[in-house]
């Protein structure tokens, strides 16, 4: 499974900025959105492009557009919403695939209670948003789902990943490409990145 590590020196610095644990709800917003961004672009690397010509200012000039890469982007209730502005930052055209769980405190499983899913998931790549990869069960419920709808191309983005969680993963969905701005060390008793963020949720909402 194809786990790339956005290890870029802006994402180092801006992901150390978020471990502070007295950093503000905007602060902590403003830069999950930011690092969603930085993370867009390396996820994307790969879109073909096809080649087009325009009126430039000095006459016909040959330029590169993407070429009919469709996209849904799917934000994983609520934390995944802070990563969503700066993702369509960088794709404005894509369409919005809104999936909610929350994750029972005591036995860590995923509960669902919203989806609304774009049409023709066959057709597009799906671009999964959570800030919080811990114990993998919300992003594989969330695959499920996006697999039963027919969607074949499926990568996920994260702020931070969690060893236990990448490796559920692997043996579940191999064919799923993570990109995550760090890996770090474990899961604490109570099913927490350490050393992590924190509740990724309660940061950028600002509830607790
Ligand atoms: O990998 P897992 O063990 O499933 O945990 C990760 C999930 O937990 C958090 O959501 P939470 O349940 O706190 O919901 P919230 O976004 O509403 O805060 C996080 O945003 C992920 O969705
Ligand atoms: O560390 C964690 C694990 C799950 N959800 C969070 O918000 N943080
Ligand atoms: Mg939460």
């Amino acid at each position: 499974m194809p786990v790339h590590v956005v290890d870029h020196p802006l994402v180092r610095h801006k992901l150390g900025v978020l471990r502070q644990h007295d950093i503000s709800t905007q602060k902590f917003r403003d830069i999950a959105s930011e690092i969603g961004r930085l993370l867009t672009y390396e996820a994307t690397k790969d879109l073909e492009t096809e080649k087009t010509v325009v009126q430039g200012w000095a006459g016909e000039v040959e330029v590169e557009q993407i070429k009919g890469k469709k996209i849904t982007v799917v934000p994983i209730l609520r934390a995944g919403l802070g990563m969503m502005d700066g993702v369509l930052d960088m794709i404005p055209g894509a369409k919005v695939s809104v999936v909610g769980f929350y994750r029972n405190e005591e036995t860590l499983q995923p509960v669902e209670y919203y989806v609304k899913l774009t049409k023709n998931l066959e057709e597009r790549m799906a671009l999964i948003l959570d800030p919080m990869l811990a114990t993998g069960g919300t992003l594989i419920a969330t695959i499920e789902l996006l697999k039963k709808a027919g969607c074949t191309k499926i990568r996920g983005l994260f702020l931070v990943a969690a060893p236990e969680g990448l490796k559920r993963l692997e043996a579940t969905h191999p064919d799923v490409e993570i990109y995550t701005a760090a890996i770090d060390s474990h899961l604490n008793e109570v099913g927490y990145i350490i050393p992590g963020l924190g509740d990724a949720g309660d940061k950028i909402f600002g509830t607790k």
